[in-house]
């Protein structure tokens, strides 16, 4: 007779006997490993080595987090401008001379090479005149090196990581000083800085953006003196003035609410002197140079702006040829078509140019004084397309300055041409050193129409070698056979070379090719000026009918569509 089940089929009841089972064979499994006795062992080595192991980490970590509470260490990036001055500080260090194992080096951390050299290489006039590159003793990489800086124990390493880009590096430069307090680490920064200051100090500084968006220092320049770009009187001075007073005004303009930043737009002829100027600004004022090419590939509207962002507080930002990075006219409505050569919208009919740049004009104008926009900075921008402008660009705040350049007036090429032949404050020095007079004819003695540079006569040793084996060129280029001419000379000649310039004809730097031909022949530079100007104006005149002719051929836009 069948009974009746109470089990519920599923409940713990029917499971239990098995999961004890489970455990009771798991634990005697255990039990019947144990019976072996090496295995014991083993388990026992096992536990005990993995404690021994844990502590000793402990212990290390204790020994390194103790230690290190006695120690500063600083790490320097190769593209932070602070590795250029720690290198540069190294590589002065008395201690670098005496180490027995240095890396030689010519590179020159953005700087002009005579700041960083191999001790001896300055007295030797030779090898100073031969090599522009100086030798210098780095760290080498990957090796520790331990000094002394004011009684402190310092310890340097410089570091090379693979970056995996075409099996790139990059360096950084680390310092570990012995000090609980950051006072020697700021003296040494600040030693740092202030040697890299000083050696750079009659350098400009330039930086540009790399692929990466990031501002990496390209250049030094040596400054020019703002005395040396002629340009129509007082230009100059209003430059320089006007951004002296902005620099010094920070609270004037806070105090009003008013972002503090400065733009000045220089337009007009090629050739006139407006980059020439930036840069002589940037070195009276001290100021580095950024260049913010907006033709650079890859830049859009964000990576302008984050560009500008990161821009130091004091600062010149340049923006050469504004127009260029847009193919099309810089107008705020994208239907204006492209912009002709002379700025002037080009004519409905013309066919379209491609544009590669990703940046558009409400970029740029938000770059430029957005909220993300730096204070502080002052930007210069060129152009010789004025009038193909967005009225919106060169609204003041964004170009507070507008400042025409014009071709060469008679003012500026009688400058110039003095400029070129007065010997300089140098020049004269050396010449006095070596005996050599200067101001022979400086009392309005009158001197022999005449040059004696080179190509002028045939030097003696030419006239040696027979007319058959003489070489095409026989070129002396030796600036001491110039005439030696006083200011009144050079004034005179310079007076004559300026009547035969035409007013707002050619532009300076045409001027300043024209004299480089004579560079030692004052005299013939006056006489041929004439007929320099009428061989320009004719090349001018066939350039124009070319491109007109051009310009009559050039296919419609009816006949670009039929042939697309
Ligand atoms: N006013 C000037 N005084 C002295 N030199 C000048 C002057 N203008 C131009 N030059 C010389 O001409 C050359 C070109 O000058 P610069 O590049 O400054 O002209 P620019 O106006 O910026 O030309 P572009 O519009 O083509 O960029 C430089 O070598 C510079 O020395």
């Amino acid at each position: 007779m069948g009974g009746v089940n109470n089990t519920v089929p599923g409940s713990s009841n029917s499971t239990a006997p098995t999961s004890l089972g489970s455990v009771t064979d798991f634990s005697s499994l255990i039990a019947f490993f144990f019976t072996f006795g090496a295995l014991r062992d083993w388990i026992k080595i096992f536990l005990f080595g993995g404690a021994l192991e844990s502590l000793r980490r402990l212990g290390l970590y204790l020994y390194r987090t103790f230690i290190d509470s006695f120690w500063i260490t600083a790490h320097f990036d190769e593209d932070d401008p602070s590795y250029n001055w720690i290198m540069l500080f190294l590589s002065k260090q008395p201690a670098w001379a005496k180490a027995r194992e240095v890396e030689v080096s010519t590179r020159s951390f953005g700087l002009n090479s005579s700041a960083i050299m191999v001790p001896g290489e300055e007295d030797d006039k030779e090898l100073s005149l031969l090599a522009s590159r100086k030798l210098a003793y780095l760290p080498s990489p990957s090796m520790s090196y331990s000094m002394w800086y004011r009684g402190r124990y310092m310890a340097v390493t410089r570091v090379q990581t693979q970056t995996g880009y075409y099996g790139q590096k990059q360096e950084t430069l680390q310092i570990s000083i012995f000090a609980r307090s950051h006072r020697v680490l700021n003296e040494l920064l600040l030693a740092a800085k202030k040697q890299y200051m000083s050696a750079s100090e009659h350098n400009i500084s330039i930086y540009v953006s790399d692929s990466s968006n990031s501002w990496r220092h390209v250049a030094s320049r040596p400054k020019r003196n703002i005395n040396s770009i002629i340009l129509d009187p007082g230009i100059s001075e209003l430059l320089v003035d006007d951004a002296r007073d902005f620099l010094e005004s920070k609270a004037w303009y806070s105090a009003r609410g008013i972002p503090f930043r400065r733009g000045y737009l220089l337009y007009g002829a090629p050739g006139s002197g407006k980059t020439s100027i930036i840069s002589s600004i940037a070195g009276e004022l001290g100021l580095d140079v950024y260049i913010i090419s907006l033709s650079r590939a890859g830049l859009d509207d964000s990576a302008l702006s984050e560009l500008i962002s990161e821009l130091p507080e004091k600062c010149i930002a340049l923006m050469e040829d504004i127009d260029a990075a847009f193919t099309q006219s810089l107008n705020r409505d994208a239907v204006s078509g492209p912009a002709s050569e002379d700025g002037k919208p080009a004519p409905p009919g013309a066919p379209p140019v491609p544009s590669t740049s990703r940046l558009s004009l409400s970029g740029l104008l938000n770059a430029l004084d957005g909220v993300a926009a730096q204070e502080g900075r002052i930007l210069y921008a060129t152009t010789n397309k004025y009038t193909a402008l967005d009225p919106a660009l060169c609204r003041p705040g964004r170009m507070d300055i507008h400042l025409e350049f014009k071709l060469a007036s008679k003012y500026q090429a009688e400058k110039l041409f003095s400029s070129f032949y007065l010997p300089t404050e140098e020049e004269k020095k050396v010449e006095k050193d070596s005996g050599a007079t200067v101001d022979d004819a400086e009392e309005g003695e009158e001197v022999e129409e005449k040059d004696s540079g080179y190509n002028s006569s045939a030097s003696s040793e030419t006239d040696l070698i027979p007319p058959s084996e003489k070489p095409t060129f026989f070129g002396t280029s030796h600036r001491k056979q110039a005439p030696k001419l006083g200011k009144k000379q050079v004034a005179k000649l310079a007076a004559r070379f300026a009547e035969n310039v035409p007013e707002r004809e050619v532009s300076m730097a045409a001027l300043q090719g024209y004299l480089m031909t004579y560079k030692v022949r004052p005299y013939e530079a006056v006489n041929a000026v004439k007929d320099w100007v009428e061989s320009e104006r004719e090349a001018r005149l066939k350039k124009a009918q070319a491109a007109a002719a051009d310009s009559q051929t050039a296919p419609s836009t009816e006949e670009v569509k039929a042939d697309s």
